[in-house]
């Protein structure tokens, strides 16, 4: 099934959190429109860029895009922006059931209000592990004042200006701003607006609802809680409304909670609980909130375990530095720069030179360096961006480090989030990694997946991930202003970056079976209907039959056919002789030809060969017989071995010797080049037949083929002729299906004609005693599709 989705994206006037200020909607919302599909949907959203000024992006967090890693919304990795005013079509198949997000993937917009919930329910008739009545998504945000680009500006200034604590929380798209609060400039804020009135989550009682939260912070990681609710069991008062609220932890930050009301059905969903809301948790109870990450584990009965060992491991460090003054972060001492030309299509069109080919080190200096102080020996980092480059279907261990900041005594939080994959969290600790003994640890039977995993304070994560997406994925750190890199304005070597680097898988779908069903359906189905599309394609511009049928493994047919009745097709097809329906699809050539092609082309050669000796013994009985029989001294030497002939790819001193034929007298003179051309052009005004064919081998060298066809007196000592033909050959299968033709079409028999006729020697010549001998060169060269075949017969008079 497809769900079509018309956007409009925008700037407008907003109050979420009560203080008016430009956001970005897309249809004039913000959060944006949910997309809510079911596992297998192709999702197709056309995106109208109406910002006026601004490119944008959007990415599908966590919807791994496979075989579409175009469709991926990274600017910079995967695709260039979409500019002010374009549209551009987003579509892939959402191919697991779950929750996910999207937002801007461009400069800083996610924080300007460009985001939303994706929700993949399973197909019909499918049941989840756990049973609800109900369905919600929350998102979660905080929100800033300043405008995205005053805050890049001050990230890109020497000195640094940090973009401090947010001003709100918005809980689904709505907060609340202390319009109280000194310094406000009037008209800007008002508490009365509807637009922030906070959200309420109304709730029977008695029911049982599945949340599904989501947050998109830029800056803050958050605690959420609905007061006086565990989140499994519902068991409260209905009779009062609930404060259900976030608040920020691991930043000593000054943002107020954000809160919602969690109301139940019939009170109203403006009464405020009777309680105060909840206090939140100190800030740097690192304690708990570890404890938490390594108490998840995957849902009994689905478990995947990862692969139990793997093939690479990167450890990458996390620390804050500066590059030419100014505030980066970076990885392993190396700050990620985005390079102009995204990395997808730099890799599309062999464009290396379009970013640095050294790849980032997979480790740091890991003795001497100490993560808990501010470490003046990496204070100044170097940039790259250049992409790591992991080999398809390996397993990679990434070890997420942090370290202190460049304040004493400061480390934080940094969410980590890969694209095209998920990986398993395989362990978390404090301190430093220990390279031999923490991967002892590691939970290899039920570790949960995800996409995004917190590396905490003074702390690693370790997850592991099969490379089997091919495509530049970014791996990054989710918070904005650290994620935040050049392409705003100008601030193109200035930019504030961290932890973005490319994971670049290079090598294409292996063919083999794939065993995990729903990637072998979604395979399928992309493939199905793309080849549906090339059949439909040939068999209009080509105006040829052609009927494609396909049994998926449950069974189901899918089929296409350019004529009503596929029927009629099939049965032209069962009613070839055997030996034509034998004729199967050959694979065109590569870069190289295979052995398999050279072998094709040789077994050519031969036929051609076979056909030239033939002709020319026939045309040497018929002059033969206009002689004295006696004088007429005539040998016609086959040369067997040609027939086994092998291109040595040598060049010139690869003649084999075809025919030697001795005439009765001497020769009066030996021709002169001239008189060869003008006598083999007479032969042609005699012969209207072959006229006819070198005419219409010179429409065809010059419509689409790049056959030339000269004489040229390559020895003069020697005295040997030399006739050149190059004849390029479209190895199309479709061009070798009748056996007398072989692979090389119609015009390659002209050129083999034609050039036997121009081997006869010239009138005056044939009277003198003359030894005729001709030496035959061939050669192919394949480029690409392209097969050139090269012939260089040449002869001597005697
Ligand atoms: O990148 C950051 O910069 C500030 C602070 O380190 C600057 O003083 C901060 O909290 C960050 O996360």
């Amino acid at each position: 099934r497809v769900r079509l989705y018309k956007w409009e994206v925008k700037y407008e006037f907003k109050s979420p959190d009560c203080y008016k200020k430009l956001v970005i909607t897309i249809n004039g919302r913000t959060p944006g429109p949910s997309i809510i599909a079911q596992q297998g949907d192709t999702i197709v959203v056309e995106l109208k860029n109406s910002l006026l000024t601004e490119n944008v992006a959007i990415h599908w967090h966590g919807i791994r895009q496979i075989e579409t890693p175009w469709m991926d919304g990274t600017e910079g990795v995967t695709q260039c922006p979409i500019l002010p005013g374009e549209t551009f079509v987003y579509r892939f198949v959402v191919d697991r059931p779950g929750t996910y997000l999207y937002h801007a993937h461009y400069g800083m917009q996610r924080e300007a209000g460009l985001y939303g919930s994706i929700r993949v329910g399973l197909p019909d008739g499918q049941t989840e592990p756990f049973l609800y009545d109900y369905d919600r998504s929350i998102i979660l945000n905080d929100w800033y004042h300043k405008s995205t680009y005053e805050q890049a500006a001050g990230l890109s200034s020497i000195p640094f200006v940090w973009v401090d604590e947010p001003q709100s929380i918005l809980i689904q798209g709505r907060g609340r701003f202390n319009c109280n609060a000194p310094g406000i400039e009037a008209g800007l804020c008002n508490a009365t607006s509807p637009e922030c009135v906070p959200y309420a989550l109304t709730v029977v009682p008695g029911k049982t609802y599945r949340l599904r939260i989501g947050s998109l912070t830029a800056l803050s990681a958050l605690s959420f809680e609905i007061e006086g609710h565990n989140m499994t069991v519902a068991d409260q008062d209905p009779s009062r409304n609930y404060w259900a609220s976030a608040k920020v932890v691991s930043r000593n930050s000054t943002t107020p909670n954000g809160l919602a009301i969690f109301n139940y059905y019939p009170n109203h969903p403006r009464r405020n609980p009777p309680t105060p809301p909840p206090v939140r948790p100190r800030w740097d109870d690192v304690g708990p909130r570890l404890s938490q990450s390594l108490a998840i584990k995957a849902h009994r009965g689905y478990i995947h375990p990862p692969p139990q060992t793997s093939d690479r491991v990167i450890v990458m460090l996390n620390t804050q530095n500066r590059v030419n003054g100014h505030v980066r972060w970076s990885v392993n001492n190396v700050s990620f720069n985005l390079p102009h030309t995204p990395y997808l299509i730099a890799y599309k069109h062999n464009l290396l030179h379009a970013f640095e080919q050294t790849p980032p080190p997979d480790g740091y200096d890991y003795a001497n360096y100490d993560i808990s102080s501010v470490n003046t020996k990496n204070v100044n980092a170097t940039t790259s961006n250049a992409a790591y480059r992991l080999a398809f279907n390996t397993t990679v261990d990434i070890i997420l480090q942090n370290a202190n900041t460049m304040n004493p005594n400061n480390s934080e939080t940094h969410p980590w989030h890969l694209h095209g994959h998920d990986f398993w969290v395989v362990g978390y600790g404090t301190g430093k990694f220990d390279m031999f003994n923490d991967p002892k640890k590691y939970n290899l039977v039920d570790p949960i997946m995800k996409n995004t995993v917190a590396v905490h304070p003074y702390g690693w994560t370790a997850l592991r991930f099969r490379a089997d997406n091919p495509g530049v994925w970014a791996f990054h750190c989710h918070i904005e202003s650290h994620f935040f890199m050049g392409p705003l304005g100008n601030f193109s070597d200035c930019a504030f970056s961290q932890c973005l680097l490319g994971v670049e898988i290079l090598n294409k779908l292996a063919i083999n079976k794939i065993e995990d069903i729903t990637r072998c359906q979604v395979t399928f189905s992309k493939r199905r209907s793309s080849l549906m599309k090339k059949a439909n394609e040939i068999a209009v511009c080509c105006d040829v039959d052609v009927a494609f049928v396909a049994f998926s493994p449950s069974g189901r047919i899918s089929k296409f056919c350019n004529q009503k009745r596929i029927e009629d097709v099939l049965h032209r097809y069962v009613n070839l002789p055997v030996e034509k329906r034998l004729k199967d699809y050959e694979l065109g050539p590569e870069q190289e030809p295979s052995l398999h092609q050279l072998s094709w082309c040789e077994r050519n050669l031969k036929h051609s060969l076979q056909r030239i000796i033939a002709k020319k013994n026939a045309m040497v009985d018929n002059l033969s017989a206009s002689y004295q029989q006696q004088n007429f001294q005539k040998f016609l030497v086959v040369d067997h071995s040609l027939l086994n002939f092998h291109d040595q790819n040598s060049g010139n001193n690869n003649f084999d010797e075809v025919a030697v034929r001795k005439w009765p007298n001497p020769p009066s003179h030996h021709p002169h080049h001239d008189d060869l051309q003008t006598a083999s052009q007479s032969q042609y005004s005699t012969n209207s037949n072959l006229r006819q064919l070198s005419s219409s081998l010179d429409l065809e060298a010059g419509q689409q083929s790049t056959a030339h066809h000269h004489l040229n007196n390559m020895d003069s000592n020697e005295d040997y002729y030399n006739i050149n033909c190059d004849v390029d050959t479209h190895a199309d299968a479709a061009t070798h299906d009748d056996q007398h033709h072989d692979v090389f079409p119609h015009n390659e028999v002209c050129q083999i004609n034609t050039l036997f006729d121009d081997l006869l020697p010239p009138e005056d010549a044939i009277e003198d005693n003359t030894i005729w001998r001709s030496k035959i060169q061939k050669s192919a060269l394949w480029n690409g599709m392209t097969c050139f075949l090269m012939y260089k017969i040449s002869f001597k008079l005697q």
